[in-house]
């Protein structure tokens, strides 16, 4: 029973990681509500053939009602096409027509926006020089739209991780691109923490890499590059017509900008926290939320650092530590009990007796962290699967990614990763002792992108041509 229970849970894993459409991996991984979700006002009333974000989230003020060809700012901001959505906001690229540049536009409820507005202001005043301020988006201008909804301008970013990951061999990155990318997100990170901020919703979905030649794209260029965007009419489901004023005519399917250099950034510090006034709860995904975070414990910027050590477990072996297709609270503590043992018992004391029933009876096998690490690495999945021979579930080995790190390197990179992955938030260390970690000790001449986050700005042309081989 527990060994089917086990493969059952892991099996999620391999769909996620190898047979999972991008556009369901891309989907917004947030949970829980900064707002009250619409659902719970009104139940599917709405729908719309584009697949995109809630319609009503609309109808519940969360999202901001766009069109594409809308002027913002007294005509500053043309809105040209959508880049993406959230469980809050919604993006846009749009013209600057004062600078004559492109811009991403974040709309957003207002009592969330001000969150993230606030934090990016406090990272402007820092003047902070760290090399890990270059990988965190950076704030070009705010405003707001309405007294409900506020937009945020960012320089647009190219496309994310996880859609670089997904056309990769294999379904992860090279290895020196993976420690590129570990790399800028720790800097990034540590400067965050340097400024007294943490991040708080730290996820693959929320790294991604610049796109600095499209700001400066003809408007032309744009719109040859993107096409005529796909878009599917907002219907109610009693066939009456729309009035709603809060709901827009269409949703629009989005679209990734090319990233076309080796650099990343952090985005989204919607849920973003001073260190000295940590929230009671993160909103970060299940699968890379902190223990203390899902069993509803005292929370402090540790949080982040659990994030990240997700992180590089995902990045560089390019599966996820804990399944996040039907992740959900109790799923995560068990899966994180399967990897690294048994939570304090004061921790698993506090949960519910319901809780525990429904743990109990879904327990999962251990495996411990070492070993799933390298049998991740090695996509190994009849031994992460737990079931033997299933066949159909094995990855072929003309599928699988090439194996370039050799037994010191995941020796090394286990042996940070045991370090971060613990219960105790204090015991997990800094961004600044991560970056002391053997992984990101630049031994091979060649490995360009990491000269450029150390600051040697040299042969961005050779690491481009890299990365359009991703
Ligand atoms: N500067 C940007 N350039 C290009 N695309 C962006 C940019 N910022 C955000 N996006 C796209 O928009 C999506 C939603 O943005 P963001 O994560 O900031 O919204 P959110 O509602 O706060 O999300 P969440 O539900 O994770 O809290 C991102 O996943 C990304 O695809």
């Amino acid at each position: 029973m527990l060994r089917l229970s086990s493969c059952y849970r892991r099996m999620f894993l391999y769909i996620h990681v190898v047979r999972t459409p991008s556009t369901l991996r891309h989907a917004p991984l947030s949970t829980g509500a900064r707002l009250a979700p619409a659902r719970t006002q009104r139940s599917w009333e709405y729908l719309s053939e584009i697949d995109a974000e809630d319609p009503h989230g609309y109808s519940a003020g969360r999202y901001c009602p766009i069109e594409i060809g809308q002027n913002y700012k007294d005509g500053r901001y043309k809105v040209i096409y959508k880049l993406g959505w959230g469980g809050y906001a919604t993006v846009w690229l749009a013209r600057d027509t004062r600078n004559c540049t492109n811009v991403a536009l974040k709309f957003g409820h207002v009592d969330v926006t001000s969150n993230e507005l606030r934090i990016m202001r406090h990272l402007q005043k820092s003047h902070l020089a760290h090399p890990g301020r270059n990988h965190v988006v950076r704030l070009l201008d705010s405003f707001d739209v309405s007294s409900r909804h506020t937009c945020l301008v960012f320089e647009p970013m190219g496309v994310s991780v996880p859609a670089r990951i997904e056309r990769q061999t294999g379904g992860r990155l090279p290895a020196r691109i993976a420690r590129s990318v570990t790399l800028q997100l720790a800097l990034g990170l540590d400067y965050l923490w340097q400024c007294g901020v943490a991040h708080g919703d730290l996820h693959i979905g929320n790294i991604l890499f610049s796109a600095p030649e499209v700001a400066i794209w003809s408007e032309y260029r744009l719109k040859s590059y993107l096409g005529v965007p796909q878009t599917g009419a907002v219907k109610r489901l009693d066939g009456a017509p729309v009035l709603d004023s809060s709901m827009p005519r269409h949703l629009v399917w989005p679209r990734e900008l090319p990233g076309s250099s080796t650099e990343i950034k952090i985005i989204d510090l919607g849920g973003a926290f001073f260190h000295d006034s940590p929230p009671d709860i993160v909103h970060t995904p299940y699968h890379v939320r902190a223990p203390e975070a899902l069993f509803g414990q005292p929370l402090n910027h540790g949080v982040d650092m659990w994030s990240i050590g997700c992180l590089l477990f995902e990045i560089i072996t390019g599966r996820a530590l804990i399944s996040p297709i039907l992740a959900d609270r109790l799923s995560s503590i068990e899966e994180i009990r399967s990897c690294i043992g048994t939570a304090p018992k004061e921790w698993v004391d506090s949960l519910s007796d319901e809780d525990k029933e429904i743990m109990r009876r879904n327990s999962v096998d251990p495996l411990e962290l070492d070993r799933y690490f390298r049998l991740a690495y090695e996509q190994d999945d009849d031994a992460i699967l737990g079931c033997g021979g299933e066949d159909d579930f094995q990855v072929e080995d003309y599928e699988k990614a090439p194996r370039e790190l050799t037994h010191e390197q995941l020796d090394s990179i286990s042996a940070t990763l045991h370090k971060i992955l613990v219960y105790d938030a204090h015991s997990r260390g800094t961004p600044a002792e991560l970056l002391r970690s053997p992984w990101f000790e630049n031994n091979d001449a060649e490995d360009v992108s990491i000269a450029q986050c150390k600051g040697d700005g040299q042969a961005q042309g050779e690491s481009r041509d890299e990365m359009s081989a991703c």
